[in-house]
């Protein structure tokens, strides 16, 4: 079985841009972080454009097949996933996030490792930095967390496992109404739906501190997810934007409990373009401290990366999601292009 794991063994980050900033001690912005933005589109009420579903509705597979052929990227709302767990999750982030920073040092991710505390994977990719930490799980979490709060690690482990445990059935049936809208035998869904089941999905933590100008700040540079889909919440606070060719940069409106659902480059790559990885990246702001956390839903790497309707004209060349990965771990934004024939 394989897991992402490995690319990033195969494909390190160099450890000198692998420390995030230290935000606390700073009144103003360095030039280190001051990017030159393309502008957002305000004239256009987003709240009323990007579709927001109720799983509970009769209709929801057909419309969110719907709502990922035409945007790549939708909100689900009555999702099954408890309230109470999503809040527990954004404080257990924010109390790894409110350590001070040489207590988060202890725990900085290793070159070749994807789990850990540090900046984004996409960093070394720009020349300025990401107003922006994360930290990323990856298996179990215990070792990390240990570090951090000896005598006091479990609540936090609990927590996101049991937000993993509840993430990947919903993942799973979002996948699912997805597959089967395309023209594919029955046998292939459930071969993908069985795929999933050999990894551990990904749990995201974001943090974007309160910053002193944030008009030419990013917290995250625009890019593209890589696997098949991510589940992601704002926890109340906007800042995350989407781009399309015809209207631009648009803000994602926070919906009280709501995930948002992007596709990933390797669901654009198996519908052979029918479902467009959604290009996003995140604004700050001044006053307030953003979390975020993602589910990022995988198949194993062995699969293959392939248009899976064989009736059409492949789109995308042959690979396994391994190939693909290690494609974008090296080519950033340029990956998707290099796979089209
Ligand atoms: O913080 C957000 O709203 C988005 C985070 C994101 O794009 C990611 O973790 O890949
Ligand atoms: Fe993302």
């Amino acid at each position: 079985m394989g897991s992402i794991t490995e690319v990033f063994k195969n494909d390190p980050l160099h450890l000198d841009s692998a420390i995030p900033l230290d935000f606390d001690t700073l009144k103003s912005v360095p030039e280190s972080h001051e990017w030159a933005l393309e502008p957002s589109n305000h004239s256009l009420d987003s709240s009323k454009m990007l579709p927001v579903i109720d799983l509970t509705h009769p209709d929801a597979p057909h419309l969110v097949a719907h709502a990922a052929r035409t945007w790549g990227i939708f909100q689900i709302v009555n999702h099954g996933v408890p309230l109470g767990l999503m809040q527990s999750v954004e404080s257990e982030a924010r109390r790894l996030f409110n350590l001070p920073t040489q207590d988060k040092m202890k725990v900085l991710r290793s070159p070749e490792n994807l789990a850990g505390y540090g900046v984004a994977r996409i960093a070394p990719f720009y020349d300025k930095c990401m107003w922006h930490e994360g930290f990323t799980i990856h298996d179990s979490c215990v070792g990390h967390a240990k570090i951090l709060w000896p005598h006091d690690y479990e609540s936090f482990c609990n927590t996101m496992m049991e937000f993993r445990h509840k993430m990947k059935p919903l993942a799973d049936q979002l996948l699912h109404y997805l597959l089967k809208s395309l023209n594919i035998p029955g046998e292939l869904v459930q071969i993908w739906a069985e795929s999933t089941d050999k990894v551990s999905g990904t749990i995201q933590l974001n943090s974007y501190p309160p910053c002193p100008d944030p008009r030419h700040v990013l917290g995250l540079a625009p890019h593209t997810d890589t696997l098949l889909l991510t589940l992601l919440n704002q926890c109340q606070i906007s800042g995350l934007q989407y781009f399309r060719d015809d209207i631009g940069w648009i803000s994602v409106p926070p919906v009280p409990g709501a995930f948002v659902v992007n596709v990933g480059d390797t669901l654009e790559i198996l519908s052979n373009g029918k479902f467009p990885s959604a290009y996003h990246r995140v604004t700050v702001n001044e006053n307030k401290h953003r979390i975020s956390y993602a589910y990022f839903h995988g198949p194993s790497m062995d699969s293959p990366a392939e248009p899976l309707d064989k009736a059409e004209k492949p789109l995308y060349r042959s690979m396994t999601v391994r190939e693909y990965c290690a494609i974008k771990a090296k080519h950033n934004e340029e990956a998707l292009g290099l796979v089209k024939l």
